[in-house]
């Protein structure tokens, strides 16, 4: 039997919740900042590192805007994006949905086709190097209006056809779904699917508003849905997939312990729980990390992590058919391990 470390990164996994400006490591960051002829305000990469402890979102959001500022033209994103990939796939990760702002970028000066294009190259070359497959999601920054969120899908239009979804990420309390009624039915309208990060920090009510004002197809985190027994049930009984972030959770002070994060709690209740990266070079671990770090943490079984590792196909925008496969994949590997 191996280790359950090798188990981990062996078990064939998606990841549906990755921002990939949050895949930015601090010697990529200064490689760029070198590259770009921009200066950053830290001496060195122990320095960046140093300055990652973070007692809320917010703390985190304003470091991480401010090192998405070296990301200049589409070789950044294509480099940033495939050294995501090329360390996804080395840990079992076979499909990845990873969201972009573009409005970090695009408010900065940075055109849209720039950011997009550099992603969409390093997609198709993870899919040659690695046969991983990959969806974009575009998400709109919710501290921002929704007159900025509809002039970002409007920019988005000629690259429609390969945007999977829209999201919605940044600032959470004070700024609730409904704000983006209207954007995300525009998304709808024109064949989007939606995801909204919903319940991190926020209450019980915005985890609502995502599903009767946004009608999404899953809830990015969720955790303070477990505060309100029937939202549980209504999300358990439709099968909502819940982009679960252990070592965010924990970085951003939404469980002060891994000890007592809720993500067993969560498969008890009969939620469609997934373990993501969020974030991976600002919370400090990447997919398998995040399996292994709340394994360990709450003593997790090898079914528990087959089933968790199930959830993310299942609640992926893959077909149908893709996701039986993979599906079979993981009970096989399950069955040998
Ligand atoms: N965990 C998170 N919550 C909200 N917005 C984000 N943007 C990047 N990571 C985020
Ligand atoms: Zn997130």
């Amino acid at each position: 039997m191996v280790d359950l470390e090798a188990f981990v990164r062996g078990l064939p996994k998606a990841e549906l919740h990755l921002h990939i400006e949050g895949s930015l490591e601090p010697e990529l960051m200064f490689a760029l900042a070198k590259r770009n002829g921009i200066a950053l305000p830290y001496p060195s990469v122990e320095a960046v590192r140093a300055a990652y402890a973070f007692s809320n979102l917010q703390d985190f959001l304003d470091i991480y805007y401010a090192g998405a500022s070296v990301l200049l033209t589409r070789q950044d994103f294509h480099d940033l994006a495939m050294a995501y990939f090329d360390r996804a796939a080395a840990e079992g990760v076979r499909h990845a949905e990873i969201m972009f702002d573009p409005q970090t970028h695009t408010d900065r000066g940075v055109p849209f086709a720039e950011v997009i294009e550099g992603l969409l190259s390093a997609m198709a070359e993870a899919q040659a190097r690695h046969g991983m497959t990959s969806a974009l999601i575009l998400s709109f920054l919710r501290h921002l209006s929704q007159d900025a969120a509809f002039a970002t899908l409007a920019m988005a239009e000629p690259w429609l056809d390969r945007i999977t979804a829209v999201g919605l990420d940044s600032s959470e309390v004070g700024h609730p779904p409904r704000k983006f009624e209207q954007v995300f039915a525009a998304a709808a309208a024109k064949g989007l699917k939606r995801v909204a990060h919903a319940g991190e920090e926020g209450p019980p009510a915005y985890v609502y508003e995502a599903l009767d004002l946004l009608h999404v197809d899953r809830i990015d985190h969720g955790n303070r849905a477990l505060e309100d027994e029937d939202l549980v049930a209504r999300l358990a009984a439709q099968g909502m997939t819940l982009t679960v972030c252990p070592l965010s959770n924990h970085k951003l002070c939404v469980v002060d312990d891994l000890a007592d994060h809720p993500l067993d709690r969560m498969l008890a209740l009969g939620l469609a729980a997934t373990v993501n990266s969020d974030d991976p070079a600002y919370f400090g671990g990447y997919v398998a990390d995040n399996y292994l770090a709340v394994a360990r943490a709450r003593g997790l079984s090898r079914d528990q992590l087959a089933q968790l590792a199930r959830n993310s196909f299942a609640g992926s925008f893959l077909p149908q058919e893709v996701i039986a496969s993979h599906i079979k994949d993981i009970d096989a590997y399950a069955a040998a391990h």
